[in-house]
């Protein structure tokens, strides 16, 4: 199909998606256990990707370069071939469409694995796509786990792998992508900073420090989990975050006003509560939160439920201040200077997000100049308008999803060279 041809179907494929948003919202928060008011939420950042890509499929160009002599020479933008997208379980449909939206914009073919925990709403979208005019065969869902990942990795008709999950499997994944020598986007874990100036308007910090670690239960990789807060603001901002994280109700998602549903499984559940043990006899204080929460509802009375965490009194070498915990677990870190406070926020394996909240707009943004994160926040959190490229520096991972800038991971450049002349041969 031309650009225009593949903008068209794409952007058939959003106007469903928009159409069924609550159904497919509905499906998501069956899937992985977030609130109906989230899932809806991702439902719309998934079409809004889907349309921006539309757009740009019919604008990819190479670019026309003259030589001496009359001689030119141009470049193709051709898509990779068959991409294998490996989705987390945190953002099951939206994943999907982040990695499908650049990779059929491109002209490439697509063979999709959810994660085994939330394998539905990808089906949905498959669905979707060939009711909007996506070839059959275009976009393909294998369901599995681990083994099934490493067959589609290893398999040589696959010319790209783009990988959304932990670290450990990052690593894996690029061993494997080595062998065939192919290109890999890896989207990685975090343990992000978020950084509270004393001059910032404390409503929308606090407001932004609960955005950035409460969301889908706190299982985002990009959550902002080490609060630094300037030593002058700690008291009231901590007082303020404790009263409005212990306001926020829990319960079954897909009620109206629940804002935290479930955490994905039992071993997740009991994995996060583990780090808030550890938290407590490595001496950190738990100021609101941490317990297992039980619905009234007795047929939620099994569900994987926690009460948000605040933590503080913490200290920078904790292992709750140290790993990715992937709950609704904030830590609170006081800080004097703007020198030590950006050391300490760029001591850390990962490099995915960052934040910062100041009314003076030189030091945010000489404070996200200095941070050595992917994505920088100014005064917000957690927003992901699909304009702006996404992706990690260090163990965070490398590539970028979204924005232009997916464009360069899903497609590849053929230079043509034009001789207008004779061939003035050396023999
Ligand atoms: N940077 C991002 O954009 C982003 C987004 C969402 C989640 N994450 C990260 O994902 C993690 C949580 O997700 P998870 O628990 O599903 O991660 P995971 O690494 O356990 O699994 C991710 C996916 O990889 C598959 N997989 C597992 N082992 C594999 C192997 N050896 N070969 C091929 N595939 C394999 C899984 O089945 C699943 O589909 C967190 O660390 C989180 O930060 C990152
Ligand atoms: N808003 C989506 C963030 C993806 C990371 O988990």
């Amino acid at each position: 199909m031309s650009g225009m041809e593949r903008c068209r179907v794409m952007l058939e494929a959003a106007r469903i998606i928009r159409e069924q948003r609550e159904e497919i919202a509905t499906m998501e928060t069956i899937n992985n256990g977030k609130s109906i008011f989230e899932a809806r939420v991702d439902i719309d950042i998934s079409w809004q990707c889907l349309e921006y890509y539309a757009g740009l499929a019919g604008s990819l160009a190479g670019e026309h370069i003259q030589l001496p002599g009359g001689s030119f020479g141009y470049t193709r933008r051709e898509p990779l071939g068959v991409c294998v997208g490996i989705g987390a379980w945190n953002y099951p449909f939206q994943i999907a469409c982040w990695k499908s939206g650049p990779a059929l914009a491109c002209g490439n073919a697509m063979v999709y694995k959810p994660s085994p925990f939330t394998p539905i709403s990808v089906v949905r979208l498959a669905e979707i796509f060939t009711e909007a005019g996506v070839p059959k065969g275009l976009f393909n869902v294998v369901q599995g786990g681990a083994a099934t990942g490493q067959l589609l990795c290893q398999h040589p008709d696959v010319a790209k792998i783009s990988f959304t999950g932990s670290v450990p499997t990052g690593m894996k994944i690029m061993e494997m992508a080595a062998k065939g020598i192919k290109p890999v986007t890896l989207e990685l874990g975090g343990k992000s900073p978020l950084i509270i100036f004393s001059d910032a308007d404390l409503e929308n910090a606090v407001k932004g420090a609960l955005m950035a670690n409460f969301l889908t239960q706190g299982e985002v990789c990009c959550n902002g989990t080490r609060v630094f807060v300037e030593r002058k603001i700690l008291d009231t901002f901590t007082k303020e975050v404790v009263k409005r994280t212990q306001k926020i109700k829990i319960g079954d998602p897909l009620l109206e006003d629940t804002r935290m549903g479930a955490l994905i499984n039992r071993p997740h559940l009991n994995r996060v509560q583990g780090f808030i043990k550890q938290a407590k006899e490595q001496g950190a204080e738990v100021l609101c939160g941490g317990d297992l929460y039980v619905p009234d509802d007795p047929k939620l009375k099994n569900g994987y439920y926690m009460r948000p965490c605040v933590l503080g009194n913490c200290k920078d070498d904790m292992t709750c201040v140290k790993e990715e915990i992937f709950g609704p677990v904030m830590a609170i870190l006081p800080f004097d200077t703007e020198e030590e406070v950006l050391e300490r926020a760029n001591a850390t394996k990962f490099g995915l997000a960052g934040g910062v909240f100041t009314r003076d707009i030189q030091k945010a943004h000489r404070v996200v100049a200095a941070l050595k994160a992917g994505m920088c926040f100014i005064n917000n959190y957690n927003v992901s308008p699909v304009e702006l490229p996404f992706g990690g520096y260090k163990s965070s991972g490398f590539g970028r999803e979204n924005g232009r800038a997916a464009i360069e991971y899903y497609s590849q450049l053929k230079t043509v060279c034009v001789e207008m002349g004779d061939v003035e041969s050396a023999f």
